[in-house]
């Protein structure tokens, strides 16, 4: 497992913002975690990135148990790269003087990767993310929101982490923008990097993920493949998610439709 978090409790003072959340995420997995405002979303990506202590609970990173870890620690962990993340707003993440060309070799240059073998390494992902080789020269001021983050996210990417972990990675975008990073989720998924979508959007996970889980009032209430939990939701808050998000069900009902039509049609082709 890349990610193993058991039981996980996070309190600010007294008050428990998780109550025993468990989820794990495996090699080449895409996991959404979803759940309303206060449900603990940001907490839970605060803890497995040693920005919050938990009270109590284990977390297991790529074989690791950070649980403990201390700041010297978790600064250790942070300069291998194993765990990546990107926020909701990509200002957060990129330096506004910095071009993106700087902001996505930096990361390398730490690390001692020569400048010329970093450019290239830049230019390389700057493909891979869906921009323009022009836009290496610009600031993250003359970038839209779109291209801002699918920056940030390349610069999560240069050093080849194992997992990424994603808060809200598209609720600030506006939809054309929103479509096009979560199509850069996808590939992202399909060439096999590990992804961590936190988000209160169902609809933006489902597209994306392979397993969902579901918190509410800081605890995962519900987890399993995205298309049991859309097609058969247990609990309450689920059922009251996917019953809000009608096109959901039938966006579901329409794939597994499309898909018995392809394996019917490649049956003729192959009779
Ligand atoms: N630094 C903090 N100090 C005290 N309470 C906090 C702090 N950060 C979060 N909380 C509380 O913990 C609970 C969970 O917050 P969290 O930010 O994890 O939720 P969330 O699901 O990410 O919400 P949102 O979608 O609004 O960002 C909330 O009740 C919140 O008010």
């Amino acid at each position: 497992m890349l990610l193993d978090v058991t039981d996980l409790e996070v309190r600010y003072g007294r008050r428990p913002a998780l109550r025993g959340a468990s989820l794990s995420v495996g090699p080449g997995e895409t996991v959404g975690v979803i759940g309303e405002t206060g449900s603990g979303k940001s907490t839970f990506a605060r803890a497995v990135l040693g920005l919050v202590r938990p009270s109590a609970g284990r977390i297991v990173v790529d074989g690791t148990d950070v649980t403990r870890f201390r700041a010297r620690q978790w600064r250790a962990l942070r300069r291998t790269g194993v765990v990546q993340y990107v926020f909701q707003d990509p200002l957060r993440s990129l330096d506004p003087d910095l071009t993106v060309a700087s902001s996505l070799a930096e990361p390398l240059r730490i690390r001692g990767v020569p400048a010329r073998e970093a450019s290239r390494r830049a230019a390389a992902l700057l493909d891979r993310v869906g921009l323009a080789p022009a836009s290496l020269d610009r600031l993250p001021g003359e970038l839209s929101g779109g291209q801002r983050q699918r920056v940030a996210v390349a610069r999560a990417l240069i050093v080849e982490p194992r997992l990424v972990l994603l808060d809200e990675p598209v609720s600030a975008l506006d939809s054309a923008n929103r479509v096009r990073v979560l199509e850069l989720l996808k590939s992202l998924r399909n060439a096999g990097t590990s992804l961590l979508f936190i988000s209160h959007d169902l609809g933006s996970v489902a597209g994306v993920a392979d397993r969902v889980a579901v918190l509410y009032q800081g605890r995962i209430v519900e987890q399993g493949p995205v298309r049991d939990v859309i097609a058969g939701p247990v609990h309450p808050y689920t059922r009251l998610l996917v019953g809000s998000a009608p096109t959901l069900r039938s966006a579901a009902a329409g794939r597994a439709a499309r898909a018995s039509l392809r394996a019917l049609l490649s049956e003729g082709t192959t009779a």
